[in-house]
Order: C-alpha cells, then sequence, then structure tokens
C-alpha cells in the first residue's frame, strides 16, 4: 500500500451547493469516524479491481477534510479538505476522471500529486443520496496516468451508487435501531412505569390489608375484652348489677341466672324493688342514699325466681357515664356467713357450758389475775365457788418453790401432745394442800386485751405412780435393793468420779453357795426371807455411798469406792461374811447360808462396768472352788483359767466322736456275804495324746453346755453292753448302775430314749438301776417325780446318789418312786468316831428300812468303816476300801473270782 502524507487541500465550496445543508445532510447518516465496516471495503476493493488502480476510496467530505469510509492501497484514513480532488467530481455530480493530475490545473498542486504518494491519475465517482445531495466519492486513484474504459467508468459510478444504497441502508438500518432503541426505552419506562404502578399497588394493598388486620385485631380485642369483661363479671362471688336512676337495668351478670334464676329478658323487664319483699323499704333507702351519698350498703334478703329467700349484702356506688348517673355495684350471699354467725354463737355458748362444768380446771389470766375460773378450778384449788377463785393473782396459787420458775406470761418450755405448750409445776389448794399438776396454757382475746387460758389438771397419784414405777425400774422387788439397772448407773458415775479423783473402786460380787438347795428344800418363801435379810444385813454393813444390788436368785453386788485392797479385804469383807454367816431363824428352821464372794477392782482389773462385773464374777467361782466363806479378787490366773475351760470345752465336743471315752465300773459289796453285788459304771476321758481329765474337771462342764446328754446316753448304751458282754461269758449276773444327771433327767426326750435303748441292748431293766442325785431330784421335785415314775414303769431300778446332801424331805422322799439310797462319802469319811455323822448313817439306814429301801454306802475306804457299815446297816457298800473303780476286763476278773477280801 502506498504511503503518503497528509494533502493540505483548501476549502473551497461551490455556489450550487448548499453546504451547510449537505453536512446536515452527511450528519444524518451518522458515518463519519465510524469503524471500517466490511459491506463497504468489499466495495472499494471491487472498484480498486474494477478500475485496476493500487488505490480505492470511499470518501466523504464534512467541513474540514476527507474522511474514508473505506480505503485500499492507501494508509492514511482523511486528508483535510483543500488537498484532495474529489470536490471537483462532488460538485459537478458527474464521474470526473483525471487522466493525468500534473497535467490538470485543478489538481497539479495538489499535495496528493506534488508530494507523495505522488498521484497521477484520479476517477471519482460522486455519492449522491436520493434527495441529490452529494456527500463524497468513490474514487480510485494510480501513481501513473492512465485513463478508464467506458465499463469502467460505467462499473465505477454503478458502484458509487451501491455505496449510496449501502449508506441508505445503513442510515435506514441506524434509524430502525433508533426506532428500536426508541421502543425499547419507551417498552422499558413503560415497564418501569408499570412496574412502579404494581409496586405501588402493593404498597397500597400491603397498607390496606395491614390497615384491615390492625382493625380486625382491635375489633377482636375490643371483644376479647368485652369477653372478659363479662366473664370477670360472671366469675364475681356475687349477683353485679348497673342501672340507671330510672332503675333500669343497663348490665348484670349471670349470678342473676345461675343462682337466682333470672333470665336476661327477665332482667331487662325488672327494676331493683322487684327482687325484694319485706326489706323492699330498706333497698329503696339503700339505693336513694347511694344516688345521694355516692355510696351505700343493705343487708336484705332477695327472692329467687323459685321463691327461695336469701340474705344477701349489697352494696352500690354512684358512676357517671356521659352526663347520666347510674349505680353500679354487687350482691353477696351471706348465708353461709350468718350460718357461721349462729353456729360460732352457739359454739360460744357450748363452749362457756363446757368450761364451766369440765371437771379439768380452767382458769383464765389477765395481768396476772384470775379473771375466770370454772367449777374444775374450785374443786381442784379446794374452793367453796368458782367466784372465791376470781381476782386473786396466779402466784397466790402457786407452791413458793415454783413461783419463781412458774412462767405467768404463759409460755412455757415444753408442748403436750397438742401441740400446746405445757408445763408441770406445784399449786397450794386454799386448805393449804400440795398438788402437783400439768398446766397448758394458750394465749388469748378477751374484750380486747391480753389475756391466756390455763388449763390445769391434778397429776399428783400418776408422778406419784410414776416415781413408783421408776423405783420399781430401778429397784429388786424382794428386797428394795437396787436392781442390775441401777447398780450399773451407779457404777458408772462412780467410775467416772474415781477416773476425775484418781481413786479406786470395787466391785464385790456375793453368792449364797447353798442357796438353791434351801431355796428347793424349804420352799421359796423362806428362800425370799432368807434373802431379804442377806440383804438387810449386807446393807448395814456399809456406808451411804457405798452401792448394794440385787441382780436376781442369790447374786449380790457391792459397789464401793475410794478403798484400797486392803481395806476391803481386812475390814469390810470379814465384816459382811460375819454378818452374813449369823445363823438365821426362820419359822422353825435355822439356817446358816454360806457366800462365796469375788473382787474386782477398779482400774487395775478393768476400766469399764461390764468388765468390772465379770471380772467379779469370775473370782467368785473362784471363791466358790475353793470353799465356804471365802473371798477371792480377780486375778489374771482367772483368765487364763477361763481360756483353759473354753479350750476343754472345745476338745470335750469332739471326744466322743474320737473314742475318747471308756467306762470304768466300781464294784458294789453285799456287806453281809462279801460278794459283788452290782457295779457302777463310771466315765473316764483319755483325750488321744495328752493325759486322763477325771470326771470332776468335765462333768460339770458336760452339764453346763449340754454335752453330757449324748454322753450319758453314750455311757448308758456301753454299760448295757457290757453287762451282756458278761453275762455272754457266764459271768454271775450283777446290776449296773448308772450316773444321770439333772440334765439328761429333765431332757424331754429321755424316756423315749431309755426305751430305745432297753430294746436296743436288749438288757434286763431290772439290772439297770439309774442313780439320780438327791439334789437333782430336789431342783424340780414335782417334774423328777413324774419322770422318776415312768422310768419305773420301764422297769428300771432308782437309786438317790449322794443322799443327806439335798435337803429332801421326808414327805418328798416317801413319794420317790425310788429302790436304794446311797449314803452320800461325806457321812461315811469320819466313821465310825464322828458321832454325828455315824448317827446320820444310822438314822438315815432306819428310814430306808422303814421306807422299804436297800442303802449303799459310798466311800468305803476303811475296814473300820466296813465293819461299822456292816454293823448298822448291813446292805451295800461301796469304796476304795473293796476296790477302785477298774477296766471292763479288771472287773470282769473280780466279778469271776465272786467276791472282793474284806480285811
Ligand atoms: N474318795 C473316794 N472316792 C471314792 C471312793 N469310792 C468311790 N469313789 C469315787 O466316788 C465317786 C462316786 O461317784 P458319784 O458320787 O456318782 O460321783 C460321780 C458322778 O457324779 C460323776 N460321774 C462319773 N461318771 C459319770 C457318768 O457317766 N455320768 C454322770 N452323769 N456323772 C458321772 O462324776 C463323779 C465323780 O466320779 P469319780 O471321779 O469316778 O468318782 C466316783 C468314785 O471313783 C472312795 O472310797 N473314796
Amino acid at each position: 500500500m502506498a504511503r503518503t502524507e497528509a494533502v493540505d487541500c483548501s476549502t473551497d465550496t461551490h455556489p450550487s451547493i448548499d453546504e451547510p445543508g449537505r453536512l446536515a445532510a452527511l450528519r444524518q447518516y451518522r458515518i463519519l469516524d465510524t469503524d471500517p465496516e466490511i459491506e463497504f471495503d468489499d466495495l472499494t476493493r471491487l472498484a480498486s479491481a474494477l478500475c485496476g488502480t493500487p488505490i480505492a476510496l470511499i470518501s466523504l467530505l464534512d467541513e474540514n477534510r476527507y474522511w474514508f469510509k473505506s480505503r485500499v492501497g492507501l494508509d492514511i484514513c482523511q486528508v483535510p479538505r483543500g488537498g484532495g480532488f474529489c470536490i471537483h467530481a462532488l460538485f459537478s455530480r458527474e464521474l470526473m476522471v483525471v487522466e493525468d493530475a500534473e497535467q490538470d490545473p485543478r489538481m497539479k498542486t495538489s499535495p496528493l500529486v506534488t508530494r507523495p504518494p505522488h498521484v497521477r491519475f484520479y476517477a471519482g465517482a460522486p455519492l449522491i443520496t436520493s434527495d441529490g445531495v452529494p456527500l463524497g466519492t468513490l474514487c480510485v486513484l494510480d501513481y501513473a496516468p492512465r485513463a478508464l474504459t467506458p465499463e469502467q467508468r460505467d462499473g465505477l459510478r454503478r458502484l458509487a451508487r451501491h455505496v449510496m444504497v449501502l449508506f441508505e441502508l445503513r442510515k435506514n438500518n441506524d434509524a430502525l435501531r433508533q426506532a428500536v432503541a426508541e421502543r425499547d426505552q419507551a417498552e422499558w419506562e413503560l415497564r418501569q412505569i408499570r412496574q412502579n404502578l404494581e409496586q405501588r399497588v402493593t404498597e397500597r394493598s400491603t397498607e390496606l390489608l395491614e390497615a384491615n388486620e390492625h382493625l380486625r385485631r382491635e375489633a377482636a380485642e375490643r371483644e376479647r375484652e368485652k369477653n372478659l369483661l363479662d366473664e370477670l363479671l360472671d366469675s364475681l362471688p356475687g349477683a353485679f348489677y348497673v342501672f340507671d336512676d330510672h332503675g333500669h337495668f343497663l348490665r348484670w351478670n349471670r349470678h342473676f341466672f345461675n343462682v337466682l334464676g333470672y333470665s336476661d329478658e327477665e332482667m331487662a323487664d325488672r327494676h331493683p324493688p322487684d327482687f325484694f319483699a319485706g326489706d323492699k323499704p330498706a333497698v329503696a333507702a339503700a339505693i336513694a342514699k347511694a344516688f345521694m351519698e355516692g355510696e351505700a350498703e343493705v343487708v336484705a334478703h332477695i327472692i329467687k325466681r323459685n321463691g327461695e329467700s336469701l340474705p344477701y349484702l349489697f352494696n352500690g356506688h354512684r358512676i357517671e357515664i356521659d352526663g347520666k348517673t347510674y349505680l353500679c355495684g354487687m350482691g353477696v350471699d351471706i348465708s353461709s356467713q350468718k350460718r357461721a354467725e349462729q353456729r360460732t354463737a352457739e359454739a360460744e355458748q357450748r363452749y362457756r357450758m363446757v368450761a364451766q362444768l369440765s371437771p379439768t380446771a380452767i382458769f383464765v389470766i389477765r395481768d396476772g389475775r384470775c379473771v375466770f375460773a370454772n367449777q374444775g378450778a374450785a374443786r381442784l384449788l379446794r374452793s367453796g365457788s368458782a367466784s372465791e377463785l376470781v381476782g386473786r393473782a396466779l402466784l397466790d396459787f402457786l407452791h413458793p418453790q415454783c413461783r419463781d420458775a412458774f412462767p405467768v406470761d404463759a409460755v412455757f418450755p415444753e408442748r403436750d401432745w397438742h401441740g400446746s405448750p405445757r408445763t408441770e409445776t406445784r399449786m397450794l389448794a386454799l386448805d393449804g394442800s400440795e398438788l402437783d399438776v400439768e398446766v397448758a396454757s394458750a394465749p388469748l382475746r378477751l374484750n380486747d386485751v391480753d389475756a391466756h387460758i390455763m388449763v390445769a389438771h391434778d397429776i399428783t397419784d400418776s408422778k406419784r405412780h410414776q416415781a413408783q414405777l421408776q423405783y420399781q425400774a430401778h429397784h429388786d422387788a424382794l428386797t428394795g435393793l437396787p436392781n442390775r439397772a441401777l447398780l450399773i448407773d451407779r457404777l458408772e458415775a462412780m467410775l467416772a468420779r474415781c477416773e476425775r479423783h484418781g481413786s479406786q473402786a470395787h466391785v464385790i460380787f456375793f453368792d449364797l453357795d447353798n442357796f438353791k438347795l434351801i431355796n428347793d428344800s424349804l420352799g421359796h418363801h423362806v428362800g425370799d426371807e432368807l434373802l431379804k435379810l442377806v440383804g438387810s444385813r449386807m446393807q448395814e454393813c456399809m456406808r451411804r455411798e457405798d452401792t448394794l444390788a440385787r441382780l436376781g436368785g442369790d447374786e449380790f453386788v457391792v459397789a464401793v469406792a475410794d478403798k484400797t485392797d486392803r481395806e476391803i479385804a481386812q475390814f469390810l469383807l470379814p465384816r459382811m461374811i460375819a454378818a452374813i454367816g449369823q445363823p438365821y431363824l426362820l419359822g422353825d428352821k435355822e439356817i446358816h447360808p454360806v457366800c462365796s464372794i469375788g473382787i474386782s477392782s477398779y482400774p487395775a482389773d478393768g476400766e469399764d462396768v461390764t468388765t468390772l462385773l465379770k471380772r467379779a464374777d469370775m473370782a467368785m467361782y473362784r471363791a466358790k472352788e475353793t470353799g465356804r466363806n471365802r473371798f477371792q479378787f480377780f486375778t489374771e490366773d482367772m483368765n487364763r483359767k477361763i481360756d483353759e475351760r473354753l479350750r476343754l470345752q472345745s476338745r470335750l465336743q469332739r471326744a466322743l466322736q474320737r473314742g475318747e471315752f471308756i467306762v470304768h465300773y466300781q464294784p458294789k459289796v453285799d456287806l453281809p456275804s462279801g460278794r459283788i453285788c452290782g457295779a457302777e459304771a463310771l466315765l473316764r476321758w483319755h483325750p488321744l495324746g495328752e493325759e486322763a481329765v477325771p470326771p470332776s474337771k468335765f462333768i460339770g462342764l458336760a452339764e453346763e453346755t449340754g454335752l453330757i446328754v449324748p454322753i450319758g446316753d453314750w455311757v448308758m448304751r456301753a454299760a448295757c453292753a457290757q453287762s451282756k458282754e458278761w453275762e455272754a461269758h457266764g459271768l454271775p449276773a450283777i446290776s449296773i448302775a448308772v450316773n444321770c444327771s439333772p440334765r439328761q433327767l429333765l431332757d424331754p426326750d429321755f424316756i423315749e430314749r431309755m426305751h430305745a435303748l432297753l430294746e436296743e441292748t436288749d438288757i434286763d431293766p431290772g439290772r439297770l438301776e439309774i442313780e439320780v442325785t438327791e439334789g437333782t431330784i430336789m431342783q424340780h421335785p414335782e417334774e423328777a417325780i413324774a419322770i422318776l415314775a415312768r422310768m419305773k414303769e420301764l422297769g428300771l431300778k432308782l437309786s438317790v446318789d449322794d443322799f443327806g446332801t439335798g435337803y429332801s424331805s421326808l414327805s418328798y422322799l416317801k413319794r420317790f418312786p425310788i429302790d436304794r439310797l446311797k449314803i452320800d462319802q461325806s457321812f461315811v469319811r469320819d466313821l465310825p468316831d464322828d458321832r454325828d455323822d455315824a448317827a446320820i448313817v444310822e438314822a438315815v439306814a432306819s428310814l430306808a428300812r422303814s421306807l422299804g429301801l436297800r442303802v449303799t454306802a459310798e466311800g468305803v475306804e476303811t475296814a473300820a468303816q466296813a465293819e461299822f457299815l456292816r454293823q448298822h446297816c448291813n446292805d451295800e457298800a461301796q469304796g476304795y476300801y473293796f476296790s477302785k473303780p477298774l477296766p471292763a476286763a479288771d472287773f470282769a476278773a473280780l466279778l469271776r473270782a465272786g467276791a472282793v477280801a474284806m480285811h
């Protein structure tokens, strides 16, 4: 493409051209300074090709320049108005062809010619509007002079017209676009307007809806308020009303219907006085008063629809609404109140009567003086009449010792079971007698002044009774001495005192050794008398501060403080033993009780009551073992003995299963002939791997623990079996005696077991002798007699062992279904020298003879004893003199020999 500098063309016009009009027309096409468009560029290229020129332009002339809408072969887009050629073609409105510009006077000075691009050829077809206005040209240019063929000329013209068609099309399009744009704008504006309108309509509708809702809510609220008011009025506990000064009802509540029975129609027709009969004048006066003074109240009987009348309390208040005067108020049914008043009046009357007639003393006290007293009060205080008490000071009736403590203001510290304040005090009757009373009190308003009512009742007897009960709970009924409970209390207090002072205290346990025997043999009444005497004799030996208690049976305990062991042992106990040991004459009997005493001391032997009592008891048992009228201080050794005893017990429990028992047999000798006539079965215990334990050590324990029952059964069975065996071996038939302890005898199954044993061993019952001690029988004589009788029924022989030690009376002895008496070895021991024993033995032998009983003397150890017995008793004897108890085999050998040697 040829480059050229901008060409300066001078502006020139043509007289035939309305230049401003042309320029205006040009502007209408709105094409100047627009971007290249392909449709125009195609035409330009067509023109260049058609004419064979390197340059082709669509050139438009405005006020100052030639602006090229489309160009081929030229790279500038405009040239000044004075530097171009087109103006000639434009103004001539014809195709103009300049074959050599250097030769053409109109152009040879043109910068396009004189300077690069050095145009030499120019052909331009004017672009003329349909109105004939020239706008520019479609021109072709060349650097060399040339000519155009007529076809080229014609083609150029046609192409110019095409350009113009395009211009027109473009202009129309523009106009169309403009119109479309304007229409779009109009549409947009319309839409805007519509939207605005719609929005306003919406807003307005919302406002209207809101206003409507507001109105609806207000209406609902008013309705609700009205309903609420109606409900409120209907819920009033009475007849609400509003009526005007003509007596026309404006408003009333459901009470008129629900309670009084009037319908709304009836209410509308009625006037206030219509509801009343007898009370009409009072009601009318109250209405008039309310209208006049603003308010009034009246009690009147309203007539219900069914004719019934009820007392109502009406109130009325004058109100003004819109300048008019109304009366508004309510009537309340006061029938229950009236009834309550009536009941109160009746109750008051009743209470007055009850108070007057009550046997309980009732006082009303005001300012410390009696303002009312009933008959009960007069009786309590031994007064002639209740009125005599009125006006007197309450303190006058109180015992002087109680005056200070008595709460005259009725604020009592305790409460009775109704919750009323109560207290106990002592009163003085008018005759001077003293009374224990329980007083309850309550505050009271009396004629608008504070007072209190006081109810008093005589508890003198119950106090006495209580004291008695208290005494009984803490004292032994027989001797009147403190019992265990009181002893424990006092001991605790004593120990606490001793602890504070660092002093000593002693617990002394007394037990009468032979009491049981005395009691059983001489009767309970003798025993009781003896206990009372023992108690009082002991008491005489003691200081006031010491305590003597009876724990039950023949057990007494003395608690002594602030004495040493030596003082106790050297002074107190000997004194007591001497006092107790003095003979007692009870009825026609003289009794010599024997006591055993155990002592424990605080703090050495224990620091609490239980331990001290237990240890004194232990010591007492130890004393009992050591002999008559002995005392024994507790020693740690006793504890050890108890442990040993416990150990022994556990071994004894296993002994039977382990087969540690055997039976020895001691012969019984017929004194006249010296022949063995029987044997006593005696139990022996050889614990495995240990020394034999003598019966004296374990029989008592077995008895206490009940083990004696199975052990005794075993002995019986063993003895019976042994007897059968001897019999089977052809040995002489002898009777076998077996010991029976109290526990065995009184066992409920004893008889059944004996029966079974006889059947099982098949022994002749007449050869089995059961030995029961006299003491055993005398423990429960009646039961024992019954059991012995049943044993006799079984065919058994019975003997009373240790006879002479058990205090059995002759009358009992007569009733015992026994065969034999065994004289206790204590009476035999000192024979024949002891005259008493000799006399006893003789007496027993003679007694037995007269009762038809046989006699066996026990414990014969010497020939002299044997001889004495042979002379005076001449029955049976048993003892070491003849033989010690022997194992079964040795005994069999002895039996086989048939007699024992009598030296
Ligand atoms: N000093 C002395 N003693 C003599 C003489 N002759 C016999 N004795 C002993 O005196 C006791 C007599 O038995 P007991 O009075 O029934 O006294 C018996 C009896 O009460 C009881 N006992 C023994 N075996 C049994 C038994 O199987 N059942 C029951 N319930 N008690 C038994 O044990 C007590 C003591 O029995 P043992 O030690 O065997 O003592 C026996 C016997 O060995 C004598 O000349 N001089």
